[in-house]
């Protein structure tokens, strides 16, 4: 593995014991690992750093020290921060880049985020778009076009905030974006039913574009259209996120250890995370990768080239209209 400082680990398979699923590796790919990146967004405290160590089954980011009150308070401009993690996910490997915002939403003023993780996938697209273009393509090209948005929702219990529509609304047409509900374990079984309904209430309203699972007409076998609907049904996933290991029959497991009792992760009686981590690793992990370069990809790179287009014609008629008023005046 490569995390942020660099440093080299190895590739290791899972030693949680996950659930087994149909499905898995729709997706084959080279030996020498399929690359996948996703990011992750959402308010400080949230549980991002937490669910990105989990996700990856190390410590790739210690979490922030919010130890000094004096600087707690005070809001730092957003930053796109990269890690690199390779995984061996039933038996392939994947090269998980990750681009995780810490400072995301913090300030009263939220406008710059937005623009900015805006600007940051439009990049990676017009990198894609520029390397198309070339004569004589760099066979070393990095793609690193996000396949995955994770959105971070505050669970409140309530439904979704300005702050959520507005940035699932602005970047659903330029990613996959997936939301979640973090630190899903301050809320009771019933309230989390509750407030996923009234999420996907909202989506639907509001005509939030999030990725959503293909409900069976370009899907021919019947365990997927099943499991799609699943997964659909299950939205937005709810999950829990903790660094602690223990130790349960001579086999390590991850929990979070309350008075009143323990949250076990990879338990989906007590979250989504398992499967979410399934959908991004595993069963979903090729369809993501399909959208983003057949539908998102396709959009925006017609849109800008009918947009440099229309440039090109709006510079060339006014210039004519400038050439013709020369003469008009030269006449
Ligand atoms: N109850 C609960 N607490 C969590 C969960 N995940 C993380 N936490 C705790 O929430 C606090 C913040 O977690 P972080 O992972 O640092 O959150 P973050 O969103 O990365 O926040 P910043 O590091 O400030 O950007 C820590 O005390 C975590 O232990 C969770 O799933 N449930």
């Amino acid at each position: 593995m490569k995390d942020g400082s660099g440093e080299d680990q190895n590739v290791a398979p899972s030693v949680y014991s996950h659930v087994s699923r149909p499905g898995s590796h729709r997706y084959k790919n080279a030996k020498k690992g399929l690359p996948f990146n996703v990011m992750l967004v959402g308010e400080s405290g949230l549980g991002r750093t937490t669910f990105l160590n989990t996700l990856c089954e190390r410590t790739v980011v210690s979490s922030n020290d919010k130890t000094n009150a004096e600087q707690a308070h005070i809001a730092e401009p957003m930053q796109f921060k990269h890690h690199t993690v390779e995984m061996d996910e039933d038996g392939m490997k994947i090269i998980l880049n990750i681009i995780d915002t810490p400072g995301f939403g913090d300030g009263i003023d939220n406008e710059a985020c937005f623009t900015q993780i805006q600007e940051y996938l439009e990049t990676q697209f017009d990198e894609v778009l520029a390397e198309e273009n070339r004569i004589k393509r760099n066979p070393k090209f990095k793609d690193s076009r996000v396949h995955a948005l994770v959105y971070f929702i505050t669970p409140t219990g309530h439904s979704l905030r300005e702050i959520d529509i507005e940035m699932m609304k602005r970047l659903g047409s330029r990613v996959n974006i997936i939301p979640v509900i973090g630190r899903s374990d301050s809320l009771t079984p019933r309230e989390l039913v509750l407030f996923k309904q009234r999420i996907m209430n909202d989506i639907a309203q509001y005509e939030i574009p999030v990725f959503s699972f293909p409900d069976g007409e370009d899907e021919d076998d019947e365990e997927t259209v099943e499991e799609n609907a699943e997964l659909r049904a299950m939205m937005p996933f709810a999950v829990v996120g903790c660094e602690e290991v223990i130790n349960e029959d001579g086999r390590p497991m991850r929990v979070r250890n309350y008075p009143w009792g323990v949250v076990q992760v990879d338990n989906d009686e007590h979250s989504d995370f398992d499967r979410l981590r399934y959908v991004l690793l595993n069963s979903h992990i090729g369809d993501l990768r399909d959208r983003t370069q057949n539908e998102i990809y396709e959009l925006y790179r017609t849109e800008k080239l009918s947009g440099n287009t229309a440039a090109l014609a709006n510079a060339a008629n006014a210039a004519n209209v400038q050439q013709s008023s020369h003469i008009m005046t030269a006449a």
